[in-house]
């Protein structure tokens, strides 16, 4: 493109951004974030600071654990902190009351919810097939699960999985949205078909809570698990949720049962006999300032509908990937491309991330957060650009492209 067509789509670009940030319903909220100068789009990692939070953290550490002390378990809600939470977050996820918890971390959940779904499942169902393209954690978990109760793991792409269920499926772990790609997927259809075959659906929401509907109730999801730290905004290593349906709540057998989770912590029976309801999900004692701090980050929602972040989020997806086509020399898909898009175009698989292929992708992300444009990469050559609708604006979306260009074009190729 000559220098006077590519100044002319530049400009037609951010007078479009400057649009469409103008007629934004959720463009108030970024206010509430912290997020200082430069564009931030690694909210998939790890969520924006809501600006109220560290005020009400202040409070919890002086005057709820420096003046009430141990009166603060009852007092200030510290004991039933994590059901209450999980409620908060249930209508987040398209959950009814009384079905999460938060509680521990995510990777720990993985254990709870394969453990409990194996047992779901009963004695005759030897298989526990697992998403191959999954974040490691789940898959080194499922792999240990499977080891301690006699089972065996068959991997499988995600899309692919109907095709391996059957009467020895005991269950299946997959992602909603896949962390590398930002592939989205079908999640109805995957649970109706595990249960097909008889199996346990078991969700990892970690990509997708906070950031699409997912409709876990509607769905007849059986169990799931997701992170709060990422387009929850709950703060590093904030507590993650487990959900366990209604329907399977008194057959949940936990491989934790912790003195938290049974039906009279303080009796100390020698014996341990679950509590009803989700409480079962719990272990030990909970991380009280990260599960307060987690609380205070979801004020930020009051007010805030799924439906309109995932609206939003795939307008700036899908304005990121127009505004990178028209800058990048090349474009992103043209035979002479330097960066490919991974992330699917199709609305219907598609996450709040865009995901590109870069051969000099460590180069250019070191380049990108030095010019602060911070995304992150995955190694070896993968570029992540996760979009949080509560903060990100269009504004952002063009200049984060802008400066990709800029840097590509700096910088031989390899
Ligand atoms: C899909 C997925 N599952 C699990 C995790 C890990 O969870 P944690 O480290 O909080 O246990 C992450 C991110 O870290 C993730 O992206
Ligand atoms: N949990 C993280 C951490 O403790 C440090 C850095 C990154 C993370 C992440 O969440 C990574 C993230 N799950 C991913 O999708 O890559």
């Amino acid at each position: 493109m000559s220098e006077h067509l590519a100044v002319t789509a530049a400009s037609g670009l951010r007078a479009q951004a400057a649009a469409l940030d103008a007629a934004d319903e959720l463009a108030p909220l970024r206010k509430l974030f912290v997020l200082g100068e430069g564009v931030y789009l690694d909210g998939n990692s790890l969520g924006a600071l809501p600006a109220h939070v560290p005020g009400r953290i202040a409070d919890v550490v002086s005057r709820q654990w420096g003046e009430l002390r141990i009166r603060s378990w009852d007092e200030s809600g510290w004991w039933s902190a994590p059901e209450r939470i999980g409620d908060r977050i249930a209508p987040l996820v398209g959950a009814g009351p009384g079905q999460l918890v938060v509680s521990d971390s995510t990777s720990v959940n993985v254990f709870k919810a394969v453990v409990a779904a194996v047992r779901l499942a009963g004695p005759d169902r030897t298989d526990i097939v697992v998403d191959a393209t999954t974040f490691p954690t789940d898959g080194y978990i499922a792999e240990s699960a499977a080891r301690l109760t006699g089972r065996r793991i068959i991997p499988v792409d995600p899309a692919a999985a109907p095709s391996v269920l059957g009467p020895a499926t005991a269950a299946v772990l997959l992602n909603h949205v896949d962390f590398r790609t930002g592939r989205l997927h079908d999640l109805p259809a995957l649970t109706a078909a595990a249960h097909a075959a008889g199996a346990i659906a078991v969700w990892d929401l970690c990509h997708s809570a906070g950031a699409l509907p997912v409709g876990l109730d509607e769905h007849g999801v059986d169990l799931a698990v997701g992170c709060t730290y990422k387009y929850l905004n709950g703060g590093p290593g904030a507590p993650a949720f487990l959900y366990v349906a209604n329907r399977h709540q008194r057959a949940f057998d936990s491989p934790l049962p912790g003195w938290n989770s049974h039906t009279d912590p303080f009796a100390m029976d020698p014996r341990y006999t679950a509590a009803e309801g989700a409480v079962r999900g719990r272990v030990g004692t909970p991380d009280i300032l990260s599960t307060l701090a987690l609380e205070a980050a979801l004020d930020v929602w009051d007010g805030v509908s799924v439906d309109s972040v995932r609206a939003k989020s795939l307008a700036l997806t899908d304005f990121f990937l127009e505004c990178a086509d028209a800058y990048v020399e090349g474009g992103l898909g043209g035979p002479d491309s330097r960066v490919r898009s991974l992330t699917p175009a199709d609305h219907r698989s598609r996450g709040s991330q865009i995901a590109l292929r870069c051969a000099e992708a460590p180069a250019v992300m070191a380049e990108l957060i030095a010019r602060g444009v911070v995304g992150d990469l995955r190694r070896p050559d993968v570029l992540r650009f996760g979009f949080t609708p509560l903060y990100t604006g269009f504004a952002d979306a063009e200049r984060a492209a802008a400066v990709l260009a800029d840097v590509l074009a700096r910088l031989p190729a390899a």
